[in-house]
Order: structure tokens, then C-alpha cells, then sequence
């Protein structure tokens, strides 16, 4: 389990994470979410003891980072798939982390298989493709075993097939039992990879739940009701204190909407009492892209029209210092 308390991070004036508290916990992929310059960056570097915080802490089943003994073998991360050096193949690149972190060398040839490398694994990684180079990220990530992962936008870029992939995968690792955190910009993505989310703004906790909990706080549902007996069926609502409106919809017609709290159990018994003929009563739950505009409307740092755009990503040494692990293991 990962767990956030009161994290703070200053750079001088900017408060990139602001007492943040969350806890990550094992057999589910939870997702983190937040707009450009939320802290999501800042947050995983001191998770992995990249930065060292202003006040508070986060732990890995209670220890810190820099305190657990070999570091690898209990917590792998994705920050940045392009780091590799261009000339090395993915094999002896595996084979050079596993040797700085005193990981057994049959482990290059495992992860290689799980990710699906083995048969380009003595190729030049500066050939390969986005696809190719996640997957040996994620190899990288998984080459000590360790129960809690983190990945940094492992989607970016990727074809359907690859995201797709990596989805799967990353249920593969929360089924197991492992800890799995993940951030990503693609949030209709996010909703079919993470069961869980850690949401934040401005350096600030917004929310932490399940998905769909999220998502039903923050937009509702709706039931979608298609019947020739529309305002009828509308006035017998609004008698019984459900709100209501009517829309064309393209293609259908007039279509009656009831918002709030509602099932569509609710509505189909007042349809039954009322004799009304349904010819479709369908629940109607919002997107987790309106449900995280709602959310995080505030904070969004930049606006578009300032004309800024503020990406923080980790760079390839603050990655290759990760990967080598401890200073005394090497
Ligand atoms: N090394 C640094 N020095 C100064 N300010 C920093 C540094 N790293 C991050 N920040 C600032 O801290 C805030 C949070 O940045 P961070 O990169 O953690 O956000 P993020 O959520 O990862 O953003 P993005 O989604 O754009 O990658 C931003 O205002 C950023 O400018």
C-alpha cells in the first residue's frame, strides 16, 4: 500500500503539492488524475524518493522509499520509456538494471516473455517503437517482482492495439494482488483501466474514490425514458417530485430525460401505475470526462487562452537513478 500523508512540495513560491493525504491500495489499478501541473509528476518522485518532500510523508507499507532495503524488489516504476540508451538492446539493458539492483539474470529473460519482447529483445532500442519501448519500460518496472507499480502515462501515444494491451496488463498485475498507480491525460481510458482514483487540483486531494462513484457524484445519472405517451408520462413525474425535460434526440424523436437520484426501477413502477406504454427506460451515467471537468474545473492551472502550457516530465537521469537504485547496492 502506498500512503500519502499532509505531502507538501514548495519550489520557492509554488506550491506544487499542497498537504496531500491518499492512500493506494493492493489489487486494483488506481488511476491518477489531475490538469497540467496538478502535482502529479511531483507526487510520484517523492513516492519514489526522486524529491524529498517540504513536510509530510509517503510510504511504502509504512517505509519510506530511500529507507526500504532493495528498493526494486518491492516497488517498479514507468516514468519515462524513452530512456534508454539508444544503442543498447532491450536484453542488455534489462541485464544492466538487474545487475545494479543484485537482481538474478534469469529474471531478464522472464520479464522479456511477459511483455512480449523475447523474439526483438537483441535488437538497438533506439529502433524501437513507442509500443515497443513501454513494453520495456514496463519490463524494466517488473524486473525485481515488486508488489506496487507505478506508471506515468504508459498510454501516451500508443496505437489502439497498444493501449489495449496495457490495459490488460495492468488488470493482469491488480488481479495479483499488486498495487498498481497509474497516471494518464486519457480519461475515457482511465475509466476502463482503473477501478479506484486518486483526483487532484493545484497540488490538492479533489477526491478519492471508486471510479463510478466519482463519476456519479460529480454528473448524476439519468434515466432516458422513450414512450408515445411523453407528456403525459412527464406531468405524472413532475406530480410525484422528479424533474424533468424533454429533448429532441437525432434519430429518435422526442425523448424524455429524469434527472436526480433516480432509478430505473423508480420510473418503470410509475410507468406500470400510470398505464404508460415504455419503449425504452435506460439508466444514462455520466462520462469520467465530464465528471473530472466538473471537478476540476478551479483548478486547472492554465487556461488556454493564457497561451501556456506547463508539462513537467521526468527526465532520463532522475529515470536512470531510479532504475540503478541505491547508491550503496551498486
Ligand atoms: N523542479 C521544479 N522547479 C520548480 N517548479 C516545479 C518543479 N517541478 C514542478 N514544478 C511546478 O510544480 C507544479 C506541479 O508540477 P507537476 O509536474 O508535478 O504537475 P503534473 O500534474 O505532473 O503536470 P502534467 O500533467 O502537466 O505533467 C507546477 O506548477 C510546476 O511548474
Amino acid at each position: 500500500m502506498i500512503e500519502a500523508k499532509g505531502l507538501t512540495k514548495r519550489y520557492g513560491e509554488t506550491v506544487a503539492v499542497d498537504n496531500l493525504s491518499f492512500e493506494v491500495k493492493p489489487g486494483k489499478v488506481t488511476g491518477f488524475l489531475g490538469p497540467n501541473g496538478a502535482g502529479k509528476s511531483t507526487t510520484m518522485r517523492m513516492i519514489l524518493g526522486l524529491d524529498t518532500p517540504t513536510s509530510g510523508e509517503v510510504t511504502i507499507d509504512g517505509q519510506r522509499y530511500r529507507d526500504l532495503h532493495r528498493p526494486l524488489t518491492k516497488v517498479g516504476a514507468l516514468l519515462d520509456a524513452k530512456w534508454v540508451h539508444p544503442n543498447r538492446s532491450a536484453r542488455s539493458h534489462l541485464a544492466w538494471m538487474a545487475a545494479s539492483n543484485k537482481l538474478p539474470k534469469s529474471r531478464v529473460d522472464e520479464v522479456l516473455g511477459l511483455v512480449g519482447l523475447t523474439e526483438v529483445a537483441g535488437k538497438r532500442a533506439g529502433n524501437y517503437s513507442l509500443g515497443m519501448s513501454q513494453r520495456l519500460g514496463i519490463a524494466g518496472a517488473l524486473l525485481g517482482d515488486p508488489e506496487i507499480l507505478l506508471f506515468d502515462e504508459p498510454v501516451n501515444g500508443l496505437d489502439p492495439e497498444g493501449i489495449v494491451w496495457i490495459r490488460n496488463f495492468m488488470h493482469r498485475l491488480a488481479d495479483e494482488g499488486r498495487t498498481v498507480l497509474v497516471s494518464s491525460h486519457l480519461l475515457s481510458e482511465m475509466a476502463l483501466t482503473a477501478e479506484e482514483l486518486v483526483v487532484i487540483g493545484r497540488g490538492k486531494l479533489i477526491a478519492q474514490s471508486s471510479t463510478q462513484e466519482f463519476v456519479d457524484r460529480a454528473s448524476g445519472t439519468t434515466v432516458k425514458v422513450r414512450t408515445p405517451q411523453l407528456d403525459q408520462f412527464a406531468t405524472v413525474l413532475n406530480q410525484q417530485q422528479f424533474v424533468t425535460r424533454i429533448e429532441d434526440v437525432e434519430n429518435e424523436g422526442k425523448v424524455l430525460f429524469v434527472e436526480g437520484d433516480i432509478s430505473t426501477d423508480q420510473v418503470g413502477e410509475a410507468a406500470a401505475q400510470h398505464g404508460v406504454v415504455l419503449h425504452e427506460l435506460t439508466l444514462q451515467r455520466g462520462s469520467l470526462e465530464q465528471a473530472f471537468m466538473q471537478m476540476t474545473g478551479d483548478s486547472v492551472q492554465y487556461h488556454a487562452q493564457e497561451g501556456i502550457a506547463e508539462v513537467t516530465q521526468l527526465d532520463g537521469p532522475a529515470a536512470a537513478e531510479l532504475a540503478a537504485g541505491p547508491k550503496e547496492d551498486n
